[in-house]
């Protein structure tokens, strides 16, 4: 059974690797990660300068998955960059770094430090960065979406990728697409990041469960997989020659067949490593490989974005 990934001119020995934002913050973690069965490395969003991010309870798991309003707690650009001039590029495993600045400007300083480095790390601008207040974040601000790509590309010479929220209505799937199919170096997409501003209720303290923005916070987990199912299948359709990374509600190695039967280059893993640790990626892609052999598949490649209609 061959779980390996053949993308951004390189192949990687498997499929599954972190969601940023998720064990990926401290050096320590990431280096967990590394050691791990994850196939690849990703680190969590880096602003330009550090930041401590929003007051706890900031994260808290609920019987369907996650909320979290964390505000972007983050070691700073500089912290990430010098871990990509260290990290062992010849493992095979490749390393992403996550940006998600606080104005177009500081995404676009972030890219071109990025490009004097000469680094083989791959760009992932999150465009659920923060926007101008209150404007909504920047993936669903269709002309700052289209502005920042022009920026990005004008900054950054190599192939990059972008986090996109969840879209729920067709003429939106159609608009992002429309913007992103300009875009060549755009080599990927990753969908989805947490479906924003859910609540959760205690009942039995009749309170929220987390304290920033009044307890709002992005939901993971089995909350989000037929959302997350939808764009990576809808994206792959309308991103010819792009790759659709799958993240969202994967605790299984079925949730991750489903996302590469969607169209999924690769999977991420958010809520689940949260709580299981990087054990999670062993079990997932054993279980991965269990579901293939049964189904008579040896290759990723046998099934990817076979998606059945009736
Ligand atoms: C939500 C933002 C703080 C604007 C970006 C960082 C981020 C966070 C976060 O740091 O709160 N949480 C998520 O689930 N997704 C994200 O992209």
């Amino acid at each position: 059974i061959d779980l390996s990934v053949t993308w951004l001119g390189q192949t990687m020995p498997g499929c599954l690797y972190n969601a940023s934002g998720v064990w990926c913050r401290e050096e320590d973690e990431l280096e967990a990660l590394h050691a791990s069965a994850a196939a690849a490395v990703i680190t969590k969003s880096a602003t330009l300068k550090p930041r401590d991010g929003n007051p706890e309870p900031r994260y808290c798991r609920t019987p369907l998955g996650s909320i979290n309003s964390m505000g972007l707690p983050n070691r700073g650009f500089d912290y990430y960059l010098d871990y990509a001039r260290r990290y062992r590029y010849g493992s095979g495993k490749p390393l992403f770094l996550s940006l998600s600045g606080l104005s177009l400007d500081d995404n676009c300083a972030m890219l071109r430090r990025l490009a004097e480095e000469g680094l083989p790390a791959v760009p992932e601008v999150n465009l659920s960065c923060p926007n101008v207040p209150g404007k909504p974040q920047l993936g669903y601000d269709f002309a700052a979406t289209a502005e920042a790509l022009e920026a990005f590309d004008a900054a950054y010479s190599g192939l990059y990728g972008v986090k996109l929220p969840p879209y729920f209505d067709p003429a939106h799937f159609a608009a992002m697409a429309e913007i992103l199919n300009r875009h060549p170096r755009l080599a990927f997409v990753t969908c989805i990041n947490s479906i924003g501003n859910g609540l959760v209720v205690d009942i039995d303290s009749e309170a929220v469960v987390i304290k920033p923005k009044d307890g709002l916070g992005g939901l993971g987990g089995d909350y989000v997989l037929p959302t997350a199912l939808a764009n990576v299948r809808e994206f792959f359709r309308l991103l010819p020659g792009k790759d659709v990374v799958g993240c969202g509600g994967v605790k299984s190695g079925r949730e991750a067949f489903m996302h590469i039967l969607a169209g999924a280059r690769a999977v991420q893993v958010g809520t689940c490593l949260y709580h299981e640790g990087p054990g999670a990626f062993s079990r997932i892609a054993g279980e991965l490989a269990m579901l293939m052999r049964v189904k008579g598949y040896r290759s990723l490649d046998a099934f990817r974005g076979r998606l059945r209609t009736l």
